[in-house]
């Protein structure tokens, strides 16, 4: 799929922006600040309803403007659809395809799909928890679009939930109030056993079809890496024991929060389900393996003919990414998480739109040429750079030139 042509109302700095776009490679070059992300992060935005920079939607309106309207004629398998949504603060958002409005701005989600690596990606390894969960949320979202529904009523449960277990926590042991709250926490228990062990099962379902395509980005990405060296896994807040279809896991999560609910009233949280997993990355270390993303390591590695050629194994320790990796390592590893999920879309039957935001300027030569090969035979690649001399030669294709709130096609 690809985006032919977009069109902005007040997002971010732009008042107004029309830009025609084809297939291929097209890369937006302007200094810092100038308007190049907020192009693409707009692409972004419509294909999650979520911007890959900030958790909420007042920073893509424009400064002192009512709404924001992002407008994207986008054409799959030859036929052109035009996906509208008008991002109104503090009210909803509203939805349109082809000018007709959609029952709930949710349902455009999914529809044009696109993968964004960008410098923030960092998080994905050196944050909390919640960002790694937000990732796998966010690829099932994009691979089946109803699992947003899943995911919006289990944070319902759990906030309702959680008032439940404040409020008969608070109140006097035995007492009325603390019966009544209590009596209703049973029906939210199995409401988030319910909605939990779904979310539960796609989780666990996506990360075994992730695995093998982290392994081998990771050591596409990674110098002298092998394929295992790079593994992702599950870690459920409670033990499954062999527990995988739905109602094994609701039944486990059940009975896990009713052997905690002492711990919960006491703390007046849900300390069990989805929203306390993660998703635990680790590095092996083959011999010879260095991840060097900066020019110093790579021109070290370059030094030694060994490097980069298959490795055989160490037999090293596994260590968890965070807390262990280098910083070449871990951003590695961030851009492997990526790789994975736009090979695993394409595993679908989908080629999404791949958006490299900033990100050539993190890399030495040789990983720049590396990915922009990996890349470049994507139906649309989207890259943003303030230098052009940083985007490598195998995405040669259209140029933008950004600055001064325009955006002018470079035809030089
Ligand atoms: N809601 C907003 N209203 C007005 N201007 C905004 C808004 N949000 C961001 N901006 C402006 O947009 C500009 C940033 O644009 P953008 O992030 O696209 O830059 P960029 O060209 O990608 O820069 P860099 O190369 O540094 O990443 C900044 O000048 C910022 O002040």
């Amino acid at each position: 799929m690809y985006v032919s042509h977009l069109t902005l109302h007040d997002f971010r700095s732009y008042p107004a922006a029309d830009v025609a776009l084809e297939p291929g490679v097209t890369a937006f070059i302007g200094r810092n600040g100038q308007g190049k992300t907020n192009l693409v992060e707009a692409i972004d935005y419509l294909s999650r309803l979520a911007s890959h920079r900030v958790a909420s939607d007042a920073p893509l309106i424009r400064a002192g403007a009512e709404q924001a309207i992002v407008r994207a004629a986008v054409v799959r398998d030859g036929r052109t659809a035009v996906l509208e949504v008008e991002l109104n603060p503090g009210r909803s958002n509203r939805a349109r395809i082809n000018r007709s409005p959609l029952p709930r701005a949710r349902d455009l989600v999914g529809l044009v799909r696109t993968v964004v690596f960008s410098p923030e990606d960092l998080t994905l390894v050196k944050g909390d928890p919640s960002d790694r969960r937000k990732f796998l949320d966010d690829l099932l979202v994009l691979r089946t679009p109803r699992l947003a529904g899943v995911r919006s009523d289990y944070d319902r449960v759990l906030r309702q939930r959680n008032s439940l277990l404040k409020t008969a926590g608070a109140a006097r042991r035995g007492s009325s109030a603390q019966e009544g709250a209590l009596s209703t926490l049973g029906v939210w228990d199995s409401h988030l056993a319910t909605t939990g062990a779904e979310l539960l099962a796609e989780r666990l379902a996506l990360v075994e079809q992730l695995r093998p395509y982290v392994g081998s980005a990771y050591a596409t990405v990674a110098r002298g890496a092998r394929r295992d060296d790079a593994d992702i896994e599950y870690r459920p807040s409670l033990e499954l024991g062999g527990a995988r279809t739905q109602p094994e896991l609701a039944e486990a999560l059940l009975a896990e929060v009713e052997r905690r609910r002492k711990d919960e009233l006491d703390r007046g949280i849900s300390l069990v389900g989805p929203h306390r997993d993660e998703l635990l990355l680790t590095i092996g270390h083959g011999a010879g393996a260095s991840t060097g993303a900066s020019a110093d390591e790579a021109a070290e590695a370059d030094a030694d003919p060994g490097a980069g050629e298959e490795a055989p194994t160490s037999g090293g320790p596994r260590l968890p990414v965070k807390g262990y990796a280098s910083h070449g390592e871990s951003w590695s590893f961030a851009l492997a998480l990526r790789l994975a999920s736009y090979d695993l879309l394409r595993s679908d039957g989908d080629d999404p739109i791949l958006i490299l935001d900033d990100v050539f300027a993190e890399l030495d030569t040789e990983r720049r040429a590396q990915l922009a090969e990996l890349v470049a035979g994507a139906e649309q690649v989207l890259v943003t750079a303030a230098v052009a001399a940083d985007v490598p030669a195998a995405l040669a294709g259209a140029r933008f030139l950004v600055g001064e709130g325009k955006v002018r096609r470079d035809d030089a």
